[in-house]
């Protein structure tokens, strides 16, 4: 990287072709080891998210929107199903090959409190992803950190504090920064705002909307609030137990769902007794699921007793945190 202005703003390389959709996932499978034996927590999803684009993955707790977004950026490695990213499919390349489009995907994760090393400044968190991406410039390295804390709406001062020092909401604009550094072309922003109180969450969804209105970057934003869809994405892929139920523009499946359990969804979403966007469980449960007549209550996690470790060779441990 040598662009210095494109690196601080976040705006992309260019280096993807014109053509086609920037991610294009096709019947993804992705698997947990279980004492009970695999289990698909992610079964067969397909979606696109254009070039530029917003999509948002909605769906209740337990539905395995975490572990699609983190198959996309290959914490988890899928069991099957492509991952065409501008025309390449990451779903099973060896992490030698990975590593250089590594930068192009990342992620903001929901808890700004977890997310970041306690022990750095906000200028090392952010700096890091730019000496991973060989710039070895330490001063160089430190005024693009400058540029992008800046342009997330943190004040200079900030970049010598650390994240035990900052509220929630500027711990996320830091996780945000780190995420820009890279220019990458897509965002996955997992939760990202749901661990923020809702003025500090409508604040990080306007720098989201800025960030993408200035650079071009696309987002796909995992998220059980509907009201956090409505703004943040034009296009919609709602999940039920691993499956995609129903998918189109934002506006059209929120004005009129097809299907009964985004109904279920939306419902629950306007209810007053709602946290969060998220109906207790055994309300939506009740919807029946068309694909499997035979589970009365498919929402309800398959979850293991004692959750293990993926099935994938490719732990989240041993990949790590990339961002
Ligand atoms: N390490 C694991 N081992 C086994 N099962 C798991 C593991 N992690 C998640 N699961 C199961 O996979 C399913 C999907 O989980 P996932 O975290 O992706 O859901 P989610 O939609 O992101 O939920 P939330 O909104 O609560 O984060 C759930 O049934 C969950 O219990």
């Amino acid at each position: 990287m040598t662009d210095n202005t494109a690196v601080a703003d976040g705006t992309t390389d260019g280096s993807a072709s014109a053509a086609g959709p920037l991610l294009s996932v096709e019947d993804l499978v992705v698997e947990y080891a279980t004492a009970r034996g695999p289990f698909k927590a992610v079964d067969g999803v397909d979606f696109q998210v254009s070039r530029g684009g917003s999509l948002a993955v909605v769906g209740e707790s337990g539905c395995g929107k975490s572990t699609l977004a983190r198959a996309l950026v290959r914490l988890l490695k899928p069991v099957s199903g492509r991952i065409v990213l501008d025309g390449t499919d990451i779903a099973a390349l060896p992490e030698r090959r990975l590593r250089p489009l590594r930068r192009r995907v990342q992620m903001v994760f929901q808890d700004p409190y977890g997310s970041l090393d306690p022990h750095l400044t906000a200028q090392q968190i952010v700096a890091e992803p730019l000496r991973m991406a060989g710039v070895s410039d330490r001063a160089q390295r430190a005024r693009r950190a400058a540029e992008l804390i800046d342009r997330v709406g943190l004040p200079s001062s900030a970049l010598e504090r650390r994240p035990p020092e900052f509220s929630g909401g500027q711990r996320q604009r830091v996780g945000i920064a780190r995420a820009l550094a890279s220019r990458p072309d897509l965002l996955v922003c997992d939760e990202a705002t749901s661990a923020l109180d809702v003025s500090v969450q409508a604040q990080v969804l306007d720098l989201l909307r800025e960030l993408q209105a200035d650079t071009g970057i696309a987002y796909l934003v995992i998220a059980h609030n509907l009201g956090v869809v409505r703004e943040i994405s034009t296009e919609v892929v709602v999940m039920r137990a691993g499956r995609v139920v129903e998918t189109g523009p934002t506006a059209a499946v929120l004005a009129s769902p097809a299907d009964p359990y985004t109904r279920a969804l939306r419902r629950a979403s306007l209810d007053p007794t709602t946290i969060r966007g998220v109906k207790p469980r055994a309300v939506l449960s009740a919807v029946p699921d068309a694909s499997s007549p035979s589970s009365p209550s498919p929402v309800a996690p398959a979850s293991p007793a004692s959750p293990a470790s993926p099935v994938s060779p490719t732990s989240p441990a041993s990949e790590g945190n990339r961002t």
